[in-house]
């Protein structure tokens, strides 16, 4: 609840009954009763609660295991960390491997590269069970600052990055800072990935939606944002941000450089902070959609004009194609921000002491990995280059599953993790989805989880167009049992279709 403005005067008493319990949903925190995160909501909950069925009593189901299409967390679905990475992490975590009178044995496990990159990293943070720096150890900010250099061709300061515990740390972080009453608006994608949906409500802030247009592959026009703003603005909402997710989340859309642009002449005309969320900028398998244009490059090619332009851009250790979610790695560099406020960052960092340091360390391995000449390097490649070839197909071969699904459409994910089909539903099956409480998305979702194990998130979870219904699903599954995923898909539609014919 650190993120909820405790100094809030609460009008809420404790029951002053002398019997149960004093903390209830009565008198708990109200925003905190009212935040929804659909990403972790009903349908991962009922699979949950599968998944632990099928360990007692299996013969009642109809499927052997539970698939989590839920979340984007490659690991839980087999995917295998990198070997380099793994291998550095787990030197730093026993530095005993690295004593003198342990080499012979060690070199026989780890390659030289290795062992010298878990020695430099030991070098600067002491031990990994040493609270670091609150901002993130100084060594591994370095680090950053020369991958952002690398990628973008300008000038980063390690001063102006801020290691997280994952992005959703920094993301939540920034929108506290740039929440000041419930007047202030964030403006958010519709679809939108639920962190943000989920962050503005508890700090009670005023979400100011615009919509990604499905018709266009997810595009966003700048018409779209002025009519969102110009909306608020009238309704006395002060728009004080803008959130792009760059690869979308859950739209799996790319941005080109000329649409960056035109977002930052937008942001720079309406006075609006920029906040970057790019979380999949190495996830992007449509070859017309590459190289990555990051906010921070673009705006630094603009002219002078617009070098005043505020943007935070948020990074993670969770996608690419290293997938090291649990590990809860990410950071943020700060672009244009007022010194007063990075000072304002940092005490609010220092309140929760620091970001984990194994997270630091994968944040350093995925910023900085092994190049071209090291040992390492041509394992290194070739495990990025299949995990990254295997996603692409499968991304593929999910989107021509749903769109030969009878009454879906899916645009192809041009990057990301995840498709996020519209389905025409009959309107027996509205009718029977009323009946049970259930908006249609979601009861077509937890009919799918109940035939086949396959869980989804409805797209009532991200929010939609009024009157489509949506699901999102990743195309994590391991790529062997792919086939067999998209037939149960297929199978269950046709079943569900056949069900509720009009
Ligand atoms: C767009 C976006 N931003 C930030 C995050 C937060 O990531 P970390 O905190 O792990 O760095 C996610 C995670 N993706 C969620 C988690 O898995 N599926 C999702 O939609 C995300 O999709």
């Amino acid at each position: 609840t650190s993120y909820i403005q405790l100094n809030q005067r609460s009008t809420i008493r404790f029951a002053s009954t002398k019997h149960g319990k004093v903390l209830t949903t009565e008198t708990m925190h109200p925003l905190v009763k009212s935040v929804e995160y659909a990403v972790r909501g009903a349908l991962p909950i009922r699979a949950e609660a599968l998944s632990q069925q099928l360990k007692k009593d299996p013969s009642k189901l109809n499927f052997d295991k539970v698939v989590f299409c839920n979340i984007g967390n490659p690991q839980q679905l087999n995917q295998k960390p990198i070997t380099f990475f793994r291998q550095v992490a787990s030197l730093c975590e026993n530095p005993e491997l690295l004593k003198t009178e342990n080499r012979a044995l060690v070199s026989k496990l780890y390659p030289a590269d290795a062992i010298a990159r878990a020695q430099v990293l030991l070098k600067n943070i002491g031990s990994v069970g040493a609270y670091s720096h609150s901002k993130g150890i100084t060594h591994i900010r370095e680090n950053v600052a020369k991958f952002i250099e690398r990628r973008d061709g300008y000038a980063a300061d390690p001063e102006n990055i801020f290691l997280t515990q994952g992005a959703s740390e920094g993301v939540q972080k920034v929108i506290q800072l740039l929440t000041q009453n419930q007047q202030s608006g964030i403006m958010i994608p519709i679809p939108q990935y639920p962190l943000y949906s989920a962050t503005l409500s508890l700090v009670d802030a005023a979400p100011v939606p615009y919509y990604l247009n499905e018709s266009q592959a997810w595009g966003l026009g700048r018409e779209e944002l002025q009519k969102s703003v110009d909306e608020a603005r009238k309704k006395g909402v002060d728009v004080r941000a803008l959130v792009i997710i760059n690869p979308g989340n859950p739209t799996g859309q790319c941005l080109s450089e000329e649409n960056i642009k035109e977002i930052i002449q937008f942001c720079h005309e309406e006075r609006i902070v920029l906040l970057a969320d790019e979380v999949y900028q190495t996830n992007i398998y449509q070859p017309e959609r590459r190289p990555f244009h990051s906010f921070k490059k673009v705006l630094k090619s603009m002219g002078p004009e617009y070098q005043e332009q505020e943007l935070f851009s948020f990074h993670s250790t969770s996608k690419g194609m290293i997938g090291e979610c649990g590990r809860r790695g990410g950071y943020f560099e700060c672009v244009n921000i007022d010194p007063a406020i990075m000072e304002q960052l940092y005490k609010i960092s220092s309140i929760s002491l620091c970001p984990n340091v194994h997270g630091q360390i994968m944040v350093d391995l995925m910023t900085n990995p092994p190049v071209e000449g090291d040992e390492s390097y041509p394992q290194y490649k070739a495990e990025v280059d299949a995990i990254f070839q295997s996603l692409g197909r499968r991304a593929t071969k999910l989107a021509q599953c749903f769109n030969g699904l009878e009454g879906v459409t899916c645009n192809d994910a041009e990057g990301a993790m995840y498709l996020f089909p519209q389905i025409t539903l009959p309107n027996k099956a509205i009718e029977a989805a009323k009946k049970e409480g259930m908006t249609p998305d979601s009861f077509y979702a937890m009919g799918m989880l109940e035939a086949t194990g396959v869980c989804v998130i409805p797209g009532s979870g991200f929010g939609q167009e009024p009157g489509t219904f949506h699901f999102r699903s990743t195309f994590l599954p391991e790529e062997n049992l792919f086939d067999k995923f998209c037939g149960s898909l297929e199978d269950f539609h046709k079943s569900f279709m056949n069900k509720y014919r009009d």
